[in-house]
């Protein structure tokens, strides 16, 4: 097969990312800048391009949150009887797109809010997939880096046959070139953010970076946790972080200690806003979550439910939460109210064998308001250690 002409390539460029720079284009097809503006001029005269545009923000409801991080296939392999160590165990095996932006995002946009993904994707069937289904779902994904030669992230989960997780490997290597180059690439789509949110497979150079333009821009930027593994990533000046959600294990690695009371965690928490972070929101998988009021902790329950799959339980409730921080136009946002509503949307994802529970709406998350915090399952008595 012959491969396209340049001018062709250039095209194809613009369609995936309309915000691509000149300087950009040169690079990857290895034209001189003069060779790409005299291609924009031919495509223009052809009216295949109607022009160079400036980029004006969305109005407020309509700017999109957005998630940076990974977009996985996830294996998921589930024993059929109680799971034996060191011996191979009768199983059943099940792929779907994962992710922890990625998962984020599709929850998000199932919950009807704009949302665009910068991720990396490799240029396999699986890179093809996700690209396609990413758009499917409504996530717009034309900022995302396409690589040559590259597989796509994977994450392979042995389940027990009550649906927790065992061990999990994470393939991933290729998020380390998101790099803040491709990000400040990516400038004109994050300027035009209503929140960003960004998980740990990024690297700590990136997470960096995207903390000092959250500073330097008073955006808020919420980021999440991964894996104990990779807390390393997490820079360690915070300020400019408006929420860090992660949960116990991972807070324990970053305290490099274990975290048995609440007064422990509190404390552990308490060093992350030292850091510069605003507020900090710890779960708890089953028993439920803390998350930071000032100097304080408010401990809200997990829902009581028969779970089918944990997978993506985290990623659903920092959804929640993403989707709680955004209806607010000024900075009142309740973490509260933010996470009952990751709770309820936790419990929906827990009880369903998807990564992201499908068939979502708004509606569950908009019935969850202040007035009804009485009758919330959410408020019942800590199950966590408290002294
Ligand atoms: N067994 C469970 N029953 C009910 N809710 C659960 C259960 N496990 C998790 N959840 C809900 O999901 C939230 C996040 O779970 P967890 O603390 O395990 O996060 P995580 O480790 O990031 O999850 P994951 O990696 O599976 O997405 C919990 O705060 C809780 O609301
Ligand atoms: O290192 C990582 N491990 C797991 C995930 C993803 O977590 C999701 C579950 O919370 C799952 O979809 C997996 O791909 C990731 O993005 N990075």
């Amino acid at each position: 097969m012959t491969e396209p002409s340049k001018k062709e390539q250039l095209y194809q460029l613009i369609h995936a990312n309309p915000f691509i720079s000149q300087q950009d284009l040169a690079a990857d097809l290895g034209l001189s800048r003069s060779a790409v503006a005299g291609h924009i001029a031919s495509l223009i005269r052809e009216r295949r391009l109607l022009g160079r545009a400036y980029v004006l923000p969305a109005p407020r409801g309509q700017r999109p949150v957005v998630c940076i991080g990974a977009a996985n296939v996830d294996r998921k392999l589930r024993t059929i009887a109680t799971l034996q160590a060191s011996t191979s165990n009768p199983a059943t095996a099940s792929e779907t797109y994962g992710g922890v932006a990625r998962n984020i995002a599709e929850n998000l946009a199932r919950l009807h809010t704009p949302v665009a993904l910068l991720t990396a994707l490799g240029d396999d069937g699986a890179g093809r997939a996700l690209q396609d289904h990413a758009q499917a779902a409504g996530i717009d994904t034309r900022g995302s880096l396409a690589l040559a030669d590259t597989a796509s992230g994977t994450y392979t989960a042995i389940l027990d046959a009550e649906g927790e997780l065992h061990v999990a490997l994470a393939d991933m290597a290729l998020y380390d070139q998101l790099t803040p180059e491709f990000l400040a690439s990516r400038a004109p789509q994050r300027a035009a953010a209503a929140l960003t949110v960004a998980d740990l497979n990024l690297p700590l150079e990136t997470v960096a970076a995207l903390i000092d333009s959250a500073r330097a821009d008073h955006a808020p930027l919420v980021i999440v946790a991964v894996s104990q593994p990779k807390m390393a990533r997490l820079p360690h000046d915070l300020h400019g972080v408006r929420l860090l959600i992660l949960n116990r294990a991972e807070l324990e690695t970053v305290a490099g200690r274990p975290l048995p009371t609440e007064a422990d965690v509190r404390l552990a928490c308490a060093g992350v806003q030292q850091r510069g972070a605003r507020d900090v929101i710890v779960t708890c998988g089953s028993q439920g979550v803390f998350h930071t009021c000032d100097s304080q902790l408010v401990w809200l329950a997990a829902h009581q439910v028969k779970v089918v799959d944990v997978t993506g339980a985290g990623d659903a409730f920092s959804a929640a939460v993403c989707w709680s921080l955004v209806q607010n136009a000024d900075d009142s946002a309740d973490l509260t109210l933010a996470c009952r509503r990751g709770l309820a949307l936790a419990a929906v994802t827990v009880q369903s064998a998807s990564t992201v529970a499908p068939a979502l709406e708004a509606g569950l998350l908009e019935a969850i308001s202040n007035t009804d915090a009485a009758h919330d399952p959410g408020h019942a008595a800590p199950l966590y250690t408290t002294n």
